[in-house]
């Protein structure tokens, strides 16, 4: 595949004394960098949504540990490790969902604990590794998704997973990227994704730069969408997938799930193995990120509900591992996921 044409958007860059994070929450329509050049400004990025995605919101933390060991002193990694701390706690608090930020975090403590007088350079190499890993990964993934696909297949995906939610090409449509050149996807729909709009803002967007080209579709119109036969596979990402297969995505992923089991199609989850969360038994333990209602009370800013009105905004939801047929990793692909079969892939516990 000729993956350099997939990787022109690069949401994250790190520019040796800050990191440029391209804004998500104004496109299409404004292309704007915003610039960090401490870690808490990172941490206020990624609980503002300017940076995005579980993969991308571990990559974006790591770079924020590198910019709080900037200026700091400390004869070896363990000393500054002391000093970092309380950085690395407000990072960590960003959002709580997507464990990929727990993940990188730990990364960044343990290469910490272990360096010596050349902690700095070591915590940038553990950023760099975790940034070139993910790509690595999701261009696997690609394949090893596709690969499960039959040719003329429809698809739907919702949220955004693609190069703005990850290093690059991304895990739900770095599968579709892949299905769409191999000639097995003939249709993409994306649902829009409320309130945030990843959907319709990123997802259509993303595939609009490859010349791919993709339907938009109501969060609500799933259902109707299957039952017309157009789709034959709904292709998601994950924040979180359990120790037993239950996964946490994106609100309104259950929902489609549901939808797709009832139309007899199949639900595919793509994410690397730093999404999964072996220490999680199952769905019900995972904490569910609630944010403002706000959010829910107004549209591109325009209220749209009366005063007084309150609303429930769980942003993300889990879907039971009995609604999924298969979890695509760049450790192989479980089919009809349970606890044997994840441990099966995983082990008991996936290093953090
Ligand atoms: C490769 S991104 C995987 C998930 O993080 C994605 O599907 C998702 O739910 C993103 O939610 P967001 O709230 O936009 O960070």
């Amino acid at each position: 595949m000729d993956f350099d044409r997939y990787d022109r958007i690069r949401p994250i860059r790190w520019q040796g004394d800050r990191l440029s994070l391209l804004d998500q929450r104004r496109l299409p329509f404004t292309v704007e960098m915003v610039d960090c050049t401490d870690s808490d400004a990172v941490a206020r990025a990624i609980h503002d949504l300017v940076v995005r995605g579980a993969p991308a919101i571990g990559i974006a933390a790591a770079w924020g540990a590198v910019l709080a060991g900037q200026g700091v002193q400390a004869a070896d990694g363990a000393e500054a490790l002391v000093r970092l701390g309380p950085a690395l706690d407000r990072l960590k608090a960003a959002r709580p969902t997507a464990v990929n930020l727990m993940w990188a975090l730990a990364r960044v403590r343990r290469a910490l604990a272990a360096a010596g007088s050349d902690w700095l350079a070591v915590l940038s190499a553990e950023a760099i590794a975790i940034e070139t890993e993910d790509l690595a990964a999701n261009r696997y993934m690609g394949a090893l998704g596709a690969a499960l696909i039959a040719p003329g297949s429809g698809v739907l995906t919702h949220c955004n997973t693609g190069s703005l939610a990850t290093a690059g090409f991304g895990t739900a449509l770095g599968v579709i990227r892949a299905g769409v050149a191999e000639g097995r996807i003939e249709r993409v729909y994306a649902s829009e994704t409320r309130p945030w709009l990843q959907g319709a803002r990123l997802t259509v967007w993303e595939l609009l730069q490859d010349g791919i080209p993709a339907t938009l579709i109501g969060d609500g119109a799933a259902a109707h969408l299957m039952k017309t036969g157009a789709v034959q596979w709904v292709i998601v990402g994950a924040d979180r997938i359990c120790a037993n297969g239950d996964t946490a995505n994106k609100i309104g992923t259950y929902s489609h799930a549901i939808a797709a089991r009832h139309h007899g199609l199949k639900v595919m989850v793509v994410a690397p193995s730093s999404t999964v969360d072996m220490d999680t038994a199952r769905g019900e333990d995972i904490e569910i990120e609630m944010r403002d209602p706000a959010e829910l009370l107004s549209v591109a800013g325009t209220r749209t509900v009366a005063d007084g009105v309150e609303a429930w905004n769980p942003v993300f939801d889990v879907t039971p591992a009995g609604l999924i047929d298969a979890i695509v990793t760049e450790r192989g692909v479980v089919t009809a996921p349970d606890a044997a079969r994840m441990a099966a892939v995983f082990g008991a516990k996936i290093p953090g």
